[in-house]
């Protein structure tokens, strides 16, 4: 990679869709101080085509871009902006698959049930398309995302809409009492390199390993849980019987998508619970037409169609006639009839529960009403933060964003740590008996007794990324002045693991004048909210899954979005990887799009992220006008929140491209008008003038589309004719970009 490159993600939905738009503009401006801004497509589509070059023909294939930036993100020239892209859910995967094939992929089918060694390897394949596989493979470092004073300073000024809180709202988190991953989690610290085994043994004595033995290194921190499939109907069948009698919607929230393994069985059981009397009913023909209930019950409503008139209209009535009994579903669409339990990547925990807590802990009834829900979060690891922040609703009343106070998160992300990196050491069980974890010299240093369909993993947390994650915690304590409280149970083997690292890993610094505690989630979390009612910060230093949680959480409650987060990864190896945001890829907003050309993604995550690029560009290669750009674009970003361009919710505003305009016409104006470098203030003069002269025009061009369908040849890998033109609509903007 040359010295000034910056390597700009493609990726899926909404973020790809800004792209198209945005990064002409940023190509045209970094050109201008001799950086390159190079694309990798790191796509869903773009992912699978790289896992089968071999069934392409030659002109189809593509580079393996996530490998390659991967392998990037361990050197110290990485400069990468990650946009957020599609976790697959194995109902997308489908969808995806199918549509390359029309586009004249010969790409093979997705085999559910794989037969023979063929099926294997494909669905091996496409497993690791599956889920959150770009992340981890990206997440070199650490994590470090907050709200900017700018940014909170405009969320001050504009205080988001907050559905008010009552304190008789019967909105609850429903959690097992045992049985979960938090009540059998055992952790074990290795004290030299070299690898352990997982092994199964049956109660008849016969063994096997699960896996290929797993390389360890010395201070690595391994855990092991089990989670029981028994315990979790059991509770499930509980649950849905007290939602009924308390008059509450029914709603579960996992994480299907980066939990791969998991969670997709937990919320099989759950769909199989709440359908139970159906599927029983039919259990030949639920097998005929291949339904998997882990795939949600979305998956039953598309093969029923496969069955004669008179069957699937038997089983459609005896699916309404549970309904009635059952307590009522929460809604992801209650127009179209999409329930929670439709498709597991629809309830990603970390964007649901905030989305609810936000409107006034309710959640959409099948009547397109808001209901007080039971939120269903089966293991006890996380569930009590969330009833943490109802509690506390339902006390105080709802978050106020004009006064509240903030909290950053530094989070321990790096090398797959913690739960986000045990899909490849996570099991569904086959039988009843032991697991174990065992070391090189045959010590066991971990066992569970397990039965048959119960859901046993094993966590790693490799020893620098702990300490790199303290070093962070202080670093930022330091440069903020703000408090930090490490969010760790001491009821939790793991946690107990950490909080010994943590103590020593703080010796290595000055902490003092710092305030620095250590608490549990639940306290961390109550001392963090009333903190943020007296409008005082609070750092989170927290694990990878209370990071997925806490930077959705606030920053929804704080900002309305988790689109305008700073979200930056310091690479351990010196390089820096710029997050955008820290939400998903908005898929809501791509059927908006399509409907009616209107694009409500907000980019000011991408916005932050680059300026944070540029500067960390102009330190590694000392480009000056590197950091001339940043300082400009940090001052365009203040004006952009100031004159509040961000795109409405609604058309007939400015959307997502029109943004993009007025973010160049201030990173221009900004850039004239600054007296580092003459000579770039001269080049961009005309321009600065050029887009002020023809706002009015522009604005009007870039309105003029909407309200119309558009197409733009795909979803998952939309055609590169269509979507450039359905996203730069402005040719008076255009000619003014391209004589820079
Ligand atoms: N870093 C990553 O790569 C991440 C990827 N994902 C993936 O994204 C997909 C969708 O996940 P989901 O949990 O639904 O979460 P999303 O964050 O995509 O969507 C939830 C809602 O958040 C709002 N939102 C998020 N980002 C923006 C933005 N930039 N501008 C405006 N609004 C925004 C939208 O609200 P509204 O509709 O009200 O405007 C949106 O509907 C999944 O495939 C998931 O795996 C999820 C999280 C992170
Ligand atoms: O990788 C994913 O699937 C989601 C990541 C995410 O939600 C986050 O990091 O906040
Ligand atoms: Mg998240």
């Amino acid at each position: 990679m040359a010295d000034s490159t910056i390597l700009y993600t493609l990726t899926d939905e909404a973020p790809f869709l800004a792209t198209a738009s945005f990064l002409p503009i940023v190509q045209a401006y970094a050109k201008t101080a001799g950086i390159a801004i190079e694309t990798r497509d790191i796509s869903l589509a773009a992912r699978i085509l790289a896992l089968f070059a071999d069934v392409l023909k030659p002109e189809q294939r593509v580079n393996d871009d996530l490998a390659e930036l991967g392998h990037l993100a361990t050197t110290p020239d990485a400069n990468i902006i990650k946009l957020p892209n599609i976790s697959a859910s194995v109902p997308q995967l489908k969808a995806a698959i199918k549509e390359l094939q029309a586009q004249g992929y010969a790409l093979p089918d997705y085999p559910d049930e794989p037969q023979g060694e063929r099926e294997k390897d494909i669905k091996a394949r496409y497993g690791k398309a599956m889920g959150s596989a770009v992340n981890p493979v990206l997440r070199e470092g650490n994590s470090d995302r907050r709200a900017p004073a700018s940014v909170k300073a405009y969320a001050r000024k504009h205080p988001h809409r907050m559905g008010k809180w009552s304190s008789d709202s019967k909105s609850h988190v429903a959690h097992m009492e045992a049985g979960d991953f938090y009540g059998s989690e055992q952790s074990y610290t290795m004290v030299n390199a070299g690898s352990v085994r997982i092994e199964y043994t049956s109660v008849t004595g016969s063994s096997f390993p699960l896996r290929a033995p797993v390389p360890v290194q010395a201070g690595e921190v391994i855990d092991a849980s089990v989670l029981s499939a028994q315990a979790l109907a059991d509770f499930v069948d509980a649950e849905i019987a007290d939602a009924k009698a308390r008059g509450v919607l029914f709603s579960l929230h996992l994480k299907a998508t980066m939990m791969k393994v998991s969670d997709p069985i937990m919320f099989g059981i759950a769909v199989s619970r709440f359908y139970a009397p159906v599927l029983e009913k039919h259990p030949r023909t639920m097998a005929e037409i291949g339904f998997n209930p882990n795939n949600g019950i979305g998956d039953l409503y598309a093969k029923l169609g496969q069955l004669p008139e008179a069957q699937r209209v038997a089983i459609e009535a005896d699916i309404a006639a549970l309904y009635a009994q059952r307590p009522g579903l929460a809604m992801v669409n209650s127009d179209k009839g999409i329930t929670n339990l439709h498709v597991p990547s629809d309830i990603i925990v970390d964007a649901s529960m905030p989305a609810m807590i936000r409107d006034s802990g309710k959640m959409w009834n099948a009547a397109g009403e808001l209901q007080d829900t039971k939120a269903v979060i089966p293991d006890r690891n996380y569930a009590g933060i969330y009833q943490a922040v109802i509690d506390d609703c339902r006390e105080h009343g709802a978050f106020d964003p004009a006064t509240m106070g903030s909290v950053p998160n530094v989070g321990l992300m790096a090398q797959a740590a913690e739960e986000y990196g045990s899909h490849d050491k996570t099991f569904k069980i086959s039988g009843d008996g032991t697991v174990r974890v065992i070391d090189e010299h045959g010590t066991v240093l971990l066992q569970h007794p397990v039965k048959a369909g119960d859901i046993w993993r094993m966590c790693q947390t490799k020893d620098a990324p702990i300490r790199d994650w303290v070093k962070l915690a202080v670093t930022r304590a330091r440069l903020s002045n703000t408090p930090v409280v490490f969010w760790l149970d001491p009821r939790r083997d793991h946690d107990r693991s950490l909080i010994a690292k943590v103590a020593t890993y703080l010796n290595e610094h000055d902490t003092s004048g710092l305030d620095i505690s250590i608490l549990s989630p639940i306290r961390a979390m109550r001392h963090s909210l009333k903190r943020i009612r007296e409008g005082k910060d609070t750092i989170a230093a927290t694990g990878n899954v209370l990071r997925d949680y806490l930077t959705d959480l606030f920053p929804i409650m704080e900002l309305g979005t988790s689109a305008k987060m700073l979200s930056i990864v310091p690479l351990m190896a010196g390089g820096g990887l710029f997050e955008t945001g820290a939400g998903g890829s908005a898929p809501k907003h791509v059927q908006q799009f399509v409907a009616e050309d209107y694009l409500r993604w907000d980019s000011l995550g991408e916005f932050l992220a680059l300026q944070a690029s540029f500067e960390q560009l102009a330190q590694h290669t000392g480009n000056a006008r590197a950091q001339v750009l940043a300082d400009a674009l940090d001052a365009a970003n203040g004006m952009f929140l100031d004159n509040d361009k961000s795109p409405s919710r609604k058309l007939g505003g400015i959307d997502n491209r029109g943004s993009h305009f007025w973010l160049a016409l201030y990173w221009a104006q900004a850039l004239a008008a600054q007296t580092q470098d003459a000579e770039l203030a001269a080049l961009f003069a005309p321009l600065a003038k050029a887009l002020a002269d023809n706002e009015g025009r522009i604005v009007e061009e870039l309105i003029a589309v909407q309200g119309k369908p558009v197409d733009i040849g795909g979803y998952y890998r939309p055609d590169m004719a269509k979507v450039p033109t359905a996203m730069r609509p402005s040719a008076t903007f255009n000619a003014a970009l391209a004589t820079l």
